[in-house]
């Protein structure tokens, strides 16, 4: 749909675009990113026409650009150019109605009956039509964007370029007009050519990408392009960081200010207080540390400050268990949104702690354990549902700075340390008589300060792994001994 081939152009002799070979399919989503003043708009001016190119070609649905005439040209594109400014006292309706001169004919160029039709359309689409008498100098700017955006829908071009479209446009607009044109690309076939600065809304929305620097396309392709983290920092020298988007399959970049410093803690075991009842274990740390968990609420990958075990009856059967952490986290003004949570029905008082120092590296298990509903992971036999007390929740501590794959690591190494301290005890399935690997509902915290060099690996074969181990074994092993104790007691 759009060709540009070995072009070159900018404002004098000299170029400001070169060596640029692009090919934009009919219907496609292509984005343009770079810095400020690496040629963008300019690239953008060669392709409507508005600047000469000083060397190669651009075809238009296959027509040489040159050979097309201004009412041609808008036939096939319509442009939301950053400088559309408009100073004359029109109204909305008849700025968008604009959009179909190209379209009129005749020569006194009266709108039909069908121009109607598309202006009612796009006023509909873009939610214009509430503005469709107003003054379009008294509107705001995020208006007079979605005013511009229907005079352009209203052109019904093939192409659509946008140069910053979204530049006024609070969240909720941004994402409306976006997907918007998404809906529009998709029923109409149409090809859509933008600048945009925002990478990660350029990763939700674009088919694929091309990466200006210094008048040079560096990098053209699909979204994966922007994993690229070391050709990103380079262009817009900025220490960036690749994440995946947590429900859309779509890369997501996190920039990294420079007064960031990686210190971390100064005195591990002066940076957090342990309080216990029975209610509740809280131990909170005085700045957030990066954790990995399956808690009942702070769960996955995250930054927190509250570590919370909290005591729940045997037979706790909720429906909304994340909502009752949450009302017992507000009794305790401890702030819901900085936590990990736990439950467990196990005896607080029988919560183990174990610490292991290892040069710099200080590491903490803290653990309460029950077995009632120990469990053989491998055993075929489906179990029953029972109300014994029964979880083990075990929450490890480290100054040290891990990867987030050394996180995974980490959990590996604490998992194998509490198989092997149930292996130990012969604790089993008492279903199948088998030896038990865990219970049916078992919690895993890992909280990390990220103190110190970066560590790609925490398993069994690291020293940091092997600690880990040796913390979760030793506390899992005496916090389960505590528990049998006190079965064996009650019984007797
Ligand atoms: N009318 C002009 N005359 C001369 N030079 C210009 C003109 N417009 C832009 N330039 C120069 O061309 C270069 C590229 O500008 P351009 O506007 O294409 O960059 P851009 O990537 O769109 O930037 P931004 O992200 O800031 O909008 C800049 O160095 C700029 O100063």
């Amino acid at each position: 749909m759009i060709s540009i081939k070995n072009s070159a152009g900018g404002y004098s002799n000299t170029p400001i675009i070169r060596g640029i070979n692009l090919c934009i399919e009919k219907g496609e989503f292509f984005t343009l990113l770079g810095p400020n003043g690496s040629g963008k708009t300019t690239l953008f001016k060669l392709v409507t026409g508005q600047l000469p190119l000083q060397k190669g070609d651009i075809l238009i649905a296959g027509k040489e650009l040159s050979s097309l005439s201004s009412l041609d040209k808008a036939k096939h594109m319509a442009v939301l150019s950053q400088e559309a400014q408009v100073s004359f006292d029109y109204t909305v309706e008849e700025i968008i109605s604009l959009g179909r001169y190209p379209h009129q004919k005749g020569f006194l160029k009266k709108l039909s009956p069908l121009d109607w039709q598309v202006i009612e359309d796009v006023m509909e689409i873009t939610k214009t039509k509430q503005l469709q008498k107003s003054q379009f100098r008294l509107i705001s700017g995020g208006e007079k964007q979605r005013v511009l955006l229907a005079k352009a829908l209203a052109q019904e071009p093939e192409i659509l370029l946008l140069d910053e479209p979204t530049n006024h446009l609070d969240i909720k607009h941004t994402f409306e007009m976006l997907d918007l044109l998404k809906k529009w690309q998709k029923k109409k076939q149409l090809t859509v050519f933008a600048i945009l600065h925002d990478l990660n809304v350029a990763s939700l929305y674009s088919d694929r990408i091309g990466l200006l620097h210094h008048g040079q396309l560096l990098e053209v392709g699909d979204i994966n392009t922007l994993r690229k983290e070391e050709q990103l920092q380079k262009v817009y020298d900025v220490q960036v960081k690749t994440q995946s988007h947590p429900t859309v399959p779509k890369p997501q970049l996190l920039m990294i200010p420079n007064y960031v410093t990686t210190d971390g803690l100064n005195d591990f075991s002066q940076s957090f207080t342990i309080k216990q009842t029975e209610t509740l274990i809280h131990i909170e740390f005085n700045q957030p540390l990066r954790t990995i968990s399956n808690g009942v609420i702070g769960d996955g990958i995250q930054w927190k400050t509250h570590f919370c075990n909290f005591h729940v009856e045997k037979n706790y059967d909720s429906p909304a268990p994340k909502k009752d952490i949450q009302m017992w986290l507000a009794d305790y003004h401890i702030p819901y949104e900085q936590t990990v949570g736990m439950m467990t029905a196990v005896t607080l008082e029988d919560m183990v702690i174990t610490t292991k120092q290892l040069g710099d590296i200080d590491i903490m298990a803290v653990v309460t354990s029950g077995v009632g509903n120990a469990i053989d992971i491998t055993a075929k036999q489906e179990k029953k549902t029972t109300s014994n007390i029964g979880t083990i929740n075990i929450m490890v501590f480290v100054d040290a700075h891990l990867t987030d794959g050394a996180l995974v690591n980490a959990c590996m190494s604490a998992t194998e340390a509490k198989v092997k301290a149930l292996l130990d005890l012969q604790i089993k399935d008492p279903y199948t008589n088998t030896l038990a690997t865990g219970t049916s509902t078992d919690s895993l915290l890992i909280a990390v300060t990220q103190n110190g060099e970066r560590t790609p690996y925490a398993g069994s074969g690291t020293v940091v792994g092997k600690a880990i181990g040796e913390v979760v074994y030793q506390a899992t092993k005496e916090a389960t001994c505590n528990y049998l104790e006190r079965v064996k007691k009650n019984d007797d």
